[in-house]
């Protein structure tokens, strides 16, 4: 059973824990206390509890299976849980502007639309001026600069540029929080370089909270402020690194002793939890 908070509990960033179950850490996006989660009697989580920071980008990386994509889908709503409790300072999810980038961008582009109405297409659940989602839509295609013709259909642009466009259409109405499950990883290496830079300018511009699911250890560091490492199942947080080096980061940030010091850390992390 989901626990749902009265609508009209103040929202008391200040207050201590227990006063008030919409209370949140200063600082902290999304609270996750308690969350519960089985498949056909098999518990992915049980009593989970989690902090994500405001404006940062966060990788969730651990062994398969774990429940990586379950747990981005309950936190953004998209999936049911059994137990617990998923806020957004303090809001539901229904209550919170969230953006989704899924793996499969075949499927999750519309092949019948031109890419500049795929990234248009959410704009018209939002109660805006025709003039504010013209704006929005401005907003989206200049920060990106995209080189290739925005008229183009889907089957005459390139996966990466698919997924280029997938990505515009989750940001295009200027999410407070972006879900991104594993979106580079049917992608050529180049296409992944240009998506993982223009990507992170524009979270960082735009100081989006952001979970990524990455299976490339180098990406889910290269990209985060933080790593949150789980464990096999029952899912726990293993570890959480924090990784600070300056941005824009490059394939040259692979190779500075901050980034080899980070994903050591997170390997030996890792290797410890496949074995247990
Ligand atoms: N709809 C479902 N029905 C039954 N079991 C499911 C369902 N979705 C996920 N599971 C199971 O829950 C566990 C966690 O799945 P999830 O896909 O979240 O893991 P993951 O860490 O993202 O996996 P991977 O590393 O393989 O991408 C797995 O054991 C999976 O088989």
């Amino acid at each position: 059973m989901r626990v749902m908070p009265s609508m009209d509990a103040p929202l008391s960033p200040s207050a201590p824990p227990g006063a008030d179950h919409r209370w949140y850490p200063v600082g902290t996006h999304i609270t996750v206390r308690g969350l519960t989660k089985r498949f056909d009697g098999v518990t992915v989580y049980e009593n989970f509890d989690l902090d994500i920071a405001k404006g940062r980008i966060t990788s969730v990386f651990g062994p398969n299976g774990c429940g990586k994509s379950t747990l981005i889908n309950m936190i953004s709503g998209i999936l049911p849980f059994d137990g617990g409790q998923i806020l957004f300072e303090g809001k539901e999810a229904h209550e919170t502007r969230i953006g989704y980038v899924f793996q499969n961008y075949r499927e999750a582009v519309f092949p019948w639309m031109r890419a500049i109405d795929n990234i248009r297409y959410p704009l018209q659940f939002l109660d805006l001026t025709k003039a504010e989602r013209q704006a929005l839509l401005d907003r989206v295609v200049d920060s990106f600069d995209v080189s290739f013709d925005l008229n183009r259909y889907p089957y005459q642009m390139s996966g990466g540029q698919q997924q280029l466009v997938s990505i515009m259409r989750a940001l295009v109405v200027e999410p407070e929080v972006l879900f991104l499950d594993e979106p580079f990883s049917a992608l050529d290496y180049e296409m992944v370089m240009f998506l993982r830079g223009i990507l992170q300018k524009v979270l960082k511009e735009r100081e989006v909270t952001t979970l990524l699911v990455s299976h490339d250890l180098d990406e889910a560091v290269l990209l985060a402020d933080e790593v949150l490492l789980l464990t096999k199942r029952p899912t726990r947080v293993a570890e959480r690194l924090v990784f600070d080096a300056p941005r824009p980061r490059s394939v040259d940030t692979t190779i500075t002793p901050g980034f080899v010091q980070t994903k050591t850390r997170a390997l030996e992390v890792f290797q410890r939890e496949v074995r247990a």
